[in-house]
C-alpha cells in the first residue's frame, strides 16, 4: 500500500515544478485545476506587475547589496520568468546588484554564500572528463558560454574558483540585455587553483587548493577545454572573461582563427570604449585629429582599448603609425617606452613609444605636463590614480587648447571601490566641464549655485553595452569566427544607437534602462559584418531577402529569436 508520503510526492513535485515562489499566482483557476495546484498556492490571480512589486517591495527591504543579491538569485533559481521581467523593467536599479559592483563582493565571498550550483565547475585535476563535465549541463544545447579561469576577476585578482560570479552575471545580462534564452547560456569556471592566498586558507574556499601550475599547463587545459567545448556543442559562441593580461592575449590569439570565440575584456571593452570615445570627441570641441590620449594601465583592457581606437582612426583614414602616435600608455613603472630598461610584456611593445629621447617618465603627473593630453583614461584597478592635481593637469591642457574645450576623462576599473577617481571629483576638478564615462555606475551630481541648482549626468562606460549584442548577432548570424570587423561594427552601431533625447542631454551611451534597445541594434550590425566577412552560415537566400527588405526585416527576425519573459 502506498504510504501518504509517497501519495504526496506528486503533488509536491507540482507545487515545485509549477509555482515555486510567487509564479503560480498568474494562473488562471482551470489552469489550477488541471495542475492539481487548487489550494496550494493562494487564491487571488495576479498580473506580473503585481509580482515585480511585491519582489522589489523585498529587495528594498534589504540593507546590503550582497543580500540584495542572495534574494534575486533565489528569485533566478524558483521563478526565472519573474526574475527577468523584474530585471529587464528595473535595469538601472538592479544591474548594478546582478553585476559590477555588487558581483564585485559577491565574488570575494563566493564560497561563503555558496547555496547552489549555478554553473559547470571544470578543475584541471578533472581533465579528462571535459566532455562528461559538459555533457552533464543540465540543459540542451548552450548557445553561448562564459568563461573564466578566475585570475583578474574585474580589478581584484586572482580569486581563483571564486571568480564563477562573473560568468554568471555576464550571462544574466545576455539574457536582460538581449534576449538569450536563459537555458542557452552556459557560465563555466576553469579551476587551475589560485595564488589568492587567503582564498588557499579559507576553510570554507570551493576551488582546487593548490597554486596555480606552470602557464604552459594551463594553456594545455585550456587547449582541452576548446577543444571539447567545440565537440559537445559546435554551434556555441564562447566569451572569454577575466582572464590575467597575457593568459587573455594569448588565448585569444591561439583559438580566435579555429573556434567561435571572443575576449570581453580586450575586444568588448575596445569597442564599448570607442563607441563613448565617437560620441565624446564630439562633444568636445577637440577636433579627433588633435586628441591626445594617455592611457593609465596596459593590461588587457587598456592595450585593447587603445588598439580599437587605432583601428579607429586608421578606418578614417591615418596611417598605422600616425594612429599609434596619438597614444601614451603608462603602467606601474610610468610612461611606455622603448628603452624603459625593463622587459616589457609581449601585449604592450606595440605601443612602446621611440620618441622619448632617451627621457624616462616615471608618473602619471610627468607624463601629462609632457603629452599634453585631451583624453585620460584609466583602466589601472587602482582607486585614486586620477587625483585632483592629475585632473586639473588634464584640464589645464585642453583649456590651453582654445575656449570651450572639455576634457574626456574616463575612469574605467571596476568595481567601483577601484574606479580611479569618483564622478563627484571629476566634476568638481574640471568646474563642471568633463566628458565621463566609468565602468561601474555612479550617482548624478547636483551642484548648487546662488542661482539654479546644476545637475550633472555622468554615462556608464560598461562592456554590457556591447557583449550581449556581438554574442547575439554571432549565434544569429551563425558565424564561424567572431571577425575583428564584427567588434569594430559593434562599437559604431553604440554609438548610432542614441535617442534625440539622450544626445540633447550630452550623453555618450544611451541610458542603462536602454540597453536592450542598443543590444538589438548591436546585434543586427554584428550580424551584417558576419556576413560582410564571409563568415555567416545563414543560407544565401536568407541575406537576400533582407537586402531587398532592409533593416526592419532583419530586427523583426532577431525580436521573433529572443526571449521577453511574460509571466
Ligand atoms: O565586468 C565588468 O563590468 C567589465 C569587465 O569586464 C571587467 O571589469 O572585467
Ligand atoms: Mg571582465
Amino acid at each position: 500500500m502506498p504510504s501518504s508520503t509517497s501519495r504526496a510526492i506528486p503533488r509536491l513535485r507540482a507545487l515545485a515544478a509549477n509555482c515555486s515562489l510567487p509564479q503560480g499566482l498568474s494562473f488562471t483557476p482551470e489552469q489550477r485545476v488541471a495542475k492539481n495546484l487548487t489550494g496550494l498556492i493562494p487564491h487571488v490571480m495576479e498580473d506580473s506587475d503585481k509580482q515585480c512589486e511585491r519582489a522589489l517591495k523585498m529587495i528594498r527591504t534589504r540593507q546590503t547589496g550582497i543580500d540584495k543579491y542572495l534574494y534575486l538569485s533565489t528569485l533566478k533559481a524558483e521563478n526565472v520568468d519573474l526574475f527577468y521581467r523584474l530585471l529587464i523593467d528595473n535595469a538601472k536599479e538592479l544591474m548594478p546588484l546582478v553585476y559590477t559592483p555588487t558581483i564585485g563582493d559577491v565574488c570575494l565571498q563566493y564560497s561563503t554564500l555558496y547555496t547552489r550550483p549555478e554553473a559547470l565547475y571544470i578543475s584541471i585535476k578533472q581533465r579528462k572528463s571535459i566532455r562528461t563535465m559538459l555533457k552533464n549541463w543540465r540543459y540542451p544545447n548552450p548557445e553561448i558560454c562564459v568563461v573564466t579561469d578566475g585570475s583578474r576577476i574585474l580589478g581584484l585578482g586572482d580569486l581563483g574558483v571564486n571568480g564563477v560570479g562573473i560568468p554568471i552575471g555576464k550571462l544574466a545580462l545576455y539574457t536582460a540585455a538581449a534576449g538569450i534564452h536563459p537555458e542557452k547560456a552556459l557560465p563555466i569556471v576553469l579551476d587551475c587553483g589560485t595564488a589568492n592566498e587567503s582564498n588557499l586558507k579559507d576553510p570554507l574556499y570551493l576551488g582546487l587548493r593548490a597554486k596555480r601550475p606552470s602557464v604552459a599547463e594551463q594553456q594545455e587545459f585550456m587547449d582541452e577545454f576548446m577543444e571539447a567545448a567545440a565537440e559537445v556543442y559546435p554551434e556555441m559562441v564562447v566569451q572569454f572573461e577575466d582572464f590575467e593580461s597575457e593568459k587573455a592575449f594569448n588565448y585569444l590569439d591561439r583559438y580566435r582563427n579555429n573556434y567561435k570565440c571572443f575576449n570581453d575584456d580586450i575586444q568588448g571593452t575596445g569597442a564599448v570604449v570607442l563607441g563613448g570615445y565617437i560620441g565624446a570627441v564630439n562633444l568636445s570641441g577637440v577636433p579627433l585629429e588633435e586628441q591626445r590620449l594617455v592611457f593609465m594601465g596596459a593590461g588587457s583592457a587598456g592595450v585593447g582599448v587603445a588598439k580599437q581606437l587605432v583601428e579607429y582612426y586608421t578606418k578614417r583614414g591615418l596611417s598605422e603609425q600616425a594612429a599609434k602616435d596619438k597614444f601614451w600608455l603608462v603602467d606601474t613603472k610610468g610612461l611606455v617606452t622603448r628603452d624603459r630598461g625593463d622587459k616589457l610584456a609581449e601585449h604592450k611593445k606595440y605601443f612602446a613609444r621611440a620618441d622619448n629621447n632617451g627621457h624616462q617618465f616615471r608618473t602619471l603627473e610627468e607624463v601629462i605636463e609632457y603629452v599634453k593630453p585631451t583624453a585620460l583614461v584609466g583602466l589601472t584597478a587602482t582607486h585614486g590614480v586620477f587625483t585632483e592635481s592629475v585632473v586639473r593637469a588634464l584640464k589645464a591642457s585642453v583649456d590651453a587648447g582654445g575656449l570651450g574645450r572639455r576634457p574626456i576623462l574616463f575612469p574605467l576599473s571596476n568595481p567601483l571601490t577601484k574606479a580611479e577617481c569618483t564622478f563627484e571629483q571629476a566634476v568638481t576638478w574640471t568646474d563642471g566641464t568633463v566628458i565621463f564615462a566609468s565602468g561601474s555606475p555612479f550617482s548624478a551630481f547636483t551642484v548648487k549655485t546662488s542661482e539654479q541648482p546644476v545637475t550633472y549626468y555622468p554615462n556608464q562606460g560598461n562592456n554590457v553595452y556591447v557583449f550581449p549584442g556581438i554574442g547575439l548577432g554571432a549565434i544569429l548570424s551563425k558565424s564561424s569566427r567572431v571577425t575583428d570587423n564584427m567588434i569594430y561594427t559593434s562599437a559604431a552601431a553604440l554609438a548610432g544607437s542614441l535617442n534625440a533625447e539622450e544626445v540633447q542631454k550630452g550623453l555618450i551611451y544611451p541610458r542603462i534602462d536602454r540597453v536592450r534597445d542598443a543590444s538589438l541594434i548591436v546585434a543586427r550590425e554584428v550580424m551584417k559584418a558576419s556576413r560582410r566577412d564571409g563568415v555567416s552560415q545563414l543560407p544565401e537566400e536568407q541575406w537576400l531577402e533582407w537586402e531587398e527588405w532592409g533593416d526592419p526585416a532583419l530586427d523583426k527576425y532577431i525580436k521573433a529569436r529572443i526571449y521577453d519573459p511574460e509571466l
